[in-house]
């Protein structure tokens, strides 16, 4: 079978339209699930524990008969990371402390300033009580992501995180349940998709409903956190996996066209982009893929999501490259040339960059340190990386002096009376000082 990816070259006339229809992509698909995941969340809303049961019964090909059945307790956790293989508890416990040491930087404190009037201002940051994280589990297992969401989770202080991952066939992954024994999870169920985040977002008798859900996953979980947000925060749509390389032709055209595959193989609907200005180049790298795709262990994902959704982009220079790139927004970026500090001031857009020829995406996925759950569909262009910022809120905190409440009541009370609000006048003017 051959593989079409989509040639786009920036001189071409219809290049914006080209580029509009790969991206416009998520919204082709995007109306039948609408309502495929409407249907299961109002379902699990309505029906609680026995819908959950059904679906994971329907999609993940179960037989189970109660709750019970899809919850793990802590001492298999325990004994999960006991009997890992000394290689995969050396990786995992190597990969945690990366993680956990990168994530302490983003820890926010309260804090507190007098004003010249002795009125006390300030911020106190609090954890959520209790977070849902959703880890993938369908097309493969992710450890790594057990690590990504809890370890930022519990360095915000987070007392309990009740974790979800669904487990196809019933097949228990025992890294992933090692994962959870290192991150410190409280409570995990397998269970995935739409009716996942369901159970997280409203409660079940057995699930018990969180304030916040956070983590990655498939169109129907990125869909399903869409739906409930308000009901519950979410940190961001964190949907199918994306690869935008931006390379200047020097970088051996096999590695580039393995970092591709690293993100296609992740799901038929990932997006893989090699953005150059070297045509050559872009037909080097698009040979290295006709020649490595066949050694591949998941090439059918791989041919499908390339077919679909990737494109190898001529652009005029590395300036029109970069453009090109906030455009797109992807979730991953990288600048794959000798000097990338020089380029990254035109980054504007990107979940997380990874510069130099030696940084393949791949180490960021595992163990460099910063988080693997990002923005994904252009959504980097208005969000972060999931991190420590979002397992804590902020309260705002006013104590006023008598000479505080005093200057302040006087600019209330013009205020609140321009607004016909008479109780917010008068009750700022009753602590107005009399002369
Ligand atoms: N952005 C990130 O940080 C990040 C990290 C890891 C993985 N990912 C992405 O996560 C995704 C993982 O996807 P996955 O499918 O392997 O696992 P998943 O856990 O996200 O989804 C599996 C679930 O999808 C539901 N589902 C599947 N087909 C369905 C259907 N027809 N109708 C209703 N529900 C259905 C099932 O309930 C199943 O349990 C990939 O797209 C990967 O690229 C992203
Ligand atoms: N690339 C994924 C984020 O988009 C994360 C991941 C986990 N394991 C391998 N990769
Ligand atoms: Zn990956």
């Amino acid at each position: 079978m051959t593989i079409e990816i989509r040639r786009l070259d920036t001189n071409e006339n219809d290049f914006s339209s080209e580029l509009e229809t790969l991206l416009a992509w998520e919204s082709v698909s995007d109306k039948q699930v609408q309502t495929i995941v409407t249907d299961i969340l109002d379902d699990v809303k309505t029906r609680g524990d026995a819908a959950v049961i059904e679906y994971s019964n329907r999609f993940d090909h179960l037989h189970v008969e109660n709750m019970d059945q899809l919850e793990l307790n802590q001492e298999q956790l325990e004994d999960a990371l006991n009997t890992l293989p000394a290689d995969q508890r050396h990786a995992l416990l190597a990969a945690a402390d990366r993680v956990r040491k990168y994530h302490d930087k983003q820890k926010q404190d309260s804090w507190q300033y007098t004003e010249e009037d002795g009125t006390l201002l300030g911020q106190k940051v609090t954890p959520l009580d209790r977070v849902g994280i959703y880890v993938p589990g369908g097309k493969a297992a992710y450890p790594s992501s057990v690590l990504m969401n809890a370890i930022p989770a519990h360095v915000a202080g987070v007392q309990e995180i009740i974790m979800v991952v669904p487990t196809p066939g019933g097949e228990l992954n025992q890294l992933v349940l090692a994962a959870a024994a290192v991150a410190g999870v409280s409570k995990v169920f397998t269970v995935g998709g739409a009716q996942a985040i369901a159970a997280l977002a409203y409660g079940t008798a057995t699930v018990p409903k969180v304030d916040k859900i956070v983590g990655p996953g498939n169109i129907f979980v990125a869909t399903a956190k869409r739906q409930v947000f308000g009901t519950v925060g979410i940190d961001m749509i964190a949907g199918p996996s994306e690869i935008l390389v931006v390379c200047d032709g020097k970088t051996d055209p096999d590695w580039i066209a393995m970092d591709l595959f690293s993100q296609a193989e992740h799901d038929e609907d990932a997006q893989a982009i090699l953005i150059s200005p070297d045509q050559n180049f872009l037909d080097q790298v698009q040979a290295s893929i006709e020649k490595l795709l066949p050694t591949m262990a998941r090439k059918d994902i791989i041919r499908a999501s390339l077919n679909a959704r990737a494109a190898l982009i001529k652009v005029k220079d590395m300036n029109e490259a970069c453009e090109v790139s906030n455009t797109i927004a992807p979730e991953h970026l990288e600048l794959s040339v000798d000097d990338p500090q020089a380029l990254l001031p035109q980054i504007r857009h990107a979940g997380a960059i990874f510069m130099g020829r030696h940084t393949s995406e791949a180490l960021g996925d595992y163990c460099a340190g910063p988080n693997h759950v990002l923005p994904t569909s252009g959504t980097a262009r208005f969000s972060s990386p999931l991190g420590v910022y979002d397992f804590q809120k902020r309260s705002s905190l006013i104590m006023c002096s008598p000479e505080g409440a005093s200057e302040l009541g006087k600019i209330a009370s013009v205020l609140a009376r321009g607004e016909q609000l008479e109780g917010h006048a008068r009750s700022a003017e009753y602590r107005i000082k009399k002369q």
